[in-house]
């Protein structure tokens, strides 16, 4: 052991001792004393966690803690590089991953040898060094600790590096591929997009573009991982056909996969050929199914997971990662996730400091199901990703074919169809309903908090899944704790699994995220006018991309560019979020009513006068942008209207305003007096 060695591992001890004593949690300290000091190079300090997800938590919870204590006893910056490195001692391996577990969480899968590998971290604290990247590769044998001849570049310190793009893999701006299905040309801002989704039709599709259930249009083969590429290598092959789970690997009608679910490595990127389990399989690119369709790289040496890495600072560029959903589930699996959305997926998520922890619990689950963590309980704030994550989670876990049914629910739905069921005397198809699912994804669980049935209801079905080893995934605006009225008995049954929170993004990340978003519509906006919103709008990625749409759309209707200029203008009176008073569906009607000169009655009346309906269906759509209400409850507010209703007008108006300025105009000015008016 070098001096750095020896170093770091007496101030490690003395680190986690202080850390231990004076400020984790119980479970932060589980977790800290999984891992264990490699070395101390130049600045960093290079620790070794048993698993990614170990990993993960140790970079999104305690690095701050641990290089603060690290840095005072060293008397420099220290920066941390956290590998997975399975432990070697028996001890510590048999407290892996458990004892790193809340106590209460009972089936956490100890041997965990499929556990997900942990995103790429182009992270945005420069130097962030990514420990997991190519180079600092948890397997290889006799990690040269006092290597004299250790790069100043440490991302190349490696064994035995596969040729991992180190550029993050390439994201297709404008590449081939992305939906075209005119999602989103609107200017409103502030979408509620990913709650539309219709139980009675099975239609979900928010966008109004008719939903199906395999569209096409992911990107292209090019920017996605090839086989063999980011496998532990200490990991056994699966047997022949088997996907990683033990699972037969689908044979996809007319789709070029191997039966061991591997597909060739293509000559680009190809890796050393590490013995690893094939990853799900994937199909790439619009090409119609003429593409192979590829196992989705499970990359575990660098800790890779599906999902769009957030930004380093100065490189803002969002990066493209590998790993996302088989679009085509093979029959079984399209039927799992019918009513999940398709742009909701893992490959679509924005990976940052702000959502890193719930991002790897999420994959976790939907590699695991019931194994990991059952259940996950999702929570944070209003437009931050929870429902997208939870359909990703569908979606990934269908791909994998670890769900035979998948079914997601809002907690509003899951209370009318209980009602309903009552009043038509179908319980039994209602209970049929929820409790044969694999996987229950449950979004919005404080509305519980209103419908004591419903929670009763709730109850049962939440054990009568949990005893069958089903998983649940449920999201929330507030943690547990805070479900104040909620029953006890459910409270503490959602602390049973593992609590993920998620924060509001970083700028890096709502740069990412805008970029993405833009090269997803094909909206062009040059990168200091996404950089510009992104710093006027902090704390709904709903809003962000809201306020990216109206940029792009006034500026196509005025077939002016896209520029600051632009964008301040047609910003000028956003109130940035949390700024301004709450918004409620009675000030949107009241301000509307006054401005087309109608009454309450009429908005909440049915006369289909050719004024009277546009101004509903506008006072409707800015409900639905400018209040966190879900669709139902819209509904109610105006005279008891379905659900549906509330969609149609939605996605009417929203068509509309990118093609009339009228409308445009009468929207944006409506905005402006309803969020300029006093509270
Ligand atoms: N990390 C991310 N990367 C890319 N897009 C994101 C990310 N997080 C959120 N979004 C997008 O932001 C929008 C709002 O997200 P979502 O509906 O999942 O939020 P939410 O937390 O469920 O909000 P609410 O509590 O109001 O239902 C969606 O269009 C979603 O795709």
């Amino acid at each position: 052991m070098g001096d750095d060695a020896v170093n770091l591992a007496a101030v490690w001890v003395a680190a986690t001792e202080e850390l231990a004593n004076e400020t984790l949690s119980p479970q932060q300290q589980a977790w800290l004393r999984l891992t264990r000091p490699l070395a101390l190079v130049e600045d960093t300090a290079f620790i070794a966690a048993p698993n990614p997800f170990t990993r993960d938590a140790i970079e999104s919870r305690l690095r701050p803690a641990i290089t603060e204590a690290l840095s005072r006893r060293l008397g420099r910056t220290i920066q941390l590089a956290v590998a997975v490195q399975p432990s070697d001692d028996p001890d510590q391996v048999s407290a892996d991953p458990g004892a790193a577990l809340p106590p209460t969480a009972p089936d956490f899968p100890r041997a965990a040898p499929d556990y997900p590998p942990a995103p790429t971290d182009y992270r945005s604290e420069p130097p962030e060094y990514r420990p997991d990247g190519p180079g600092f590769r948890a397997e290889s044998t006799g990690y040269p600790a006092e290597n004299a001849d250790f790069p100043p570049d440490r991302r190349a310190y490696q064994q035995d590096a596969p040729a991992y793009p180190q550029d993050g893999g390439g994201y297709p701006q404008d590449g081939p591929g992305y939906p075209q299905d005119g999602y989103r040309h609107d200017p409103s801002g502030y979408r509620r997009d990913g709650r539309d989704y219709q139980p009675e039709t099975g239609d979900y599709r928010p966008d109004g573009g008719g939903y199906r259930g395999a569209p096409a249009g992911y990107p292209p083969a090019a920017d996605r991982a090839e086989p063999g590429e980011y496998r532990r290598q200490s990991e056994p092959a699966a047997p022949d056909g088997q996907l990683p789970l033990g699972i037969p690997a689908p044979q996809l009608p007319g789709l070029d996969i191997p039966a061991t679910g591997r597909a060739a490595a293509p000559p680009r990127r190809t890796a050393p050929a590490p013995a690893g389990p094939p990853a799900p399989p994937q199909r790439t690119a619009d090409t119609g199914g003429a593409d192979p369709v590829r196992p989705a790289a499970t990359r575990t040496d660098r800790g890779h997971r599906p999902g769009s890495e957030g930004t380093g600072r100065g490189d803002p560029s969002p990066s493209v990662r590998p790993g996302g959903q088989l679009r085509d589930y093979s029959g079984r699996g399209a039927d799992a996730v019918s009513r999940l959305n398709p742009k909701y997926t893992f490959e679509t998520f924005v990976i940052g400091s702000s959502n890193r922890f719930a991002h790897a619990a999420a994959i976790a689950v939907a590699e695991s199901p019931a194994k990991a963590y059952n259940p996950l309980f999702v929570y944070g704030g209003s437009g931050l990703g929870k429902t997208h994550l939870l359909h990703a989670i569908g979606h990934y876990a269908a791909s994998l074919g670890n769900a035979r049914s998948v079914r997601y629910v809002s907690t509003e739905e899951f209370t009318n169809d209980f009602i309903n069921s009552l009043r038509d005397d179908k319980m039994q198809a209602f209970q049929r309903r929820y409790r044969d699912a694999d996987i229950l994804l449950i979004d919005d669980i404080q509305f519980l908090e209103r419908a004591e049935r419903t929670q009763e209801e709730f109850f049962h079905t939440f054990n009568t899944l949990h005893n069958a080893n089903k998983q649940i995934v449920i999201t929330s605006d507030r943690s547990p704790k805070q479900l104040s009225t909620l029953e006890d008995r459910l409270r503490t049954r959602f602390e049973w699994g593992l609590l993920a929170d998620i924060q509001p993004p970083d700028l890096e990340t709502r740069i990412a995220i805008l970029q993405k978003k833009a090269a997803h519509e094909r909206l062009y906006a040059p990168l200091d006018v996404l950089e510009f919103i992104a710093s006027r709008i902090q704390n709904s990625i709903r809003e962000l991309e809201g306020a990216l749409i109206r940029v792009t759309a006034f500026a196509s209707l005025n077939r002016a560019a896209v520029d600051i200029a632009l964008a301040e203008e047609v910003l000028r009176d956003l109130i940035p979020d949390g700024a301004g008073p709450e918004i409620n569906s009675e000030q949107i009607m009241e301000l509307t009513c006054d401005y087309f000169g109608v009454s309450m009655d009429d908005l909440r009346g049915h006369s289909r006068t050719r004024v009277l309906s546009n101004a509903r269906q506008v006072a409707m759509y800015l409900c639905r942008e400018l209040t966190d209400l879900s669709l139902p409850r819209i509904g109610q507010a105006f005279g008891g209207r379905d659900h549906t209703t509330v969609m149609h007008a939605d996605r009417k108006i929203r068509r509309q305003m990118a093609e009339r300025r009228t409308l445009y105009n009468q929207i944006a000015e409506l905005t402006n007096r309803i969020k300029q008016q006093e509270p």
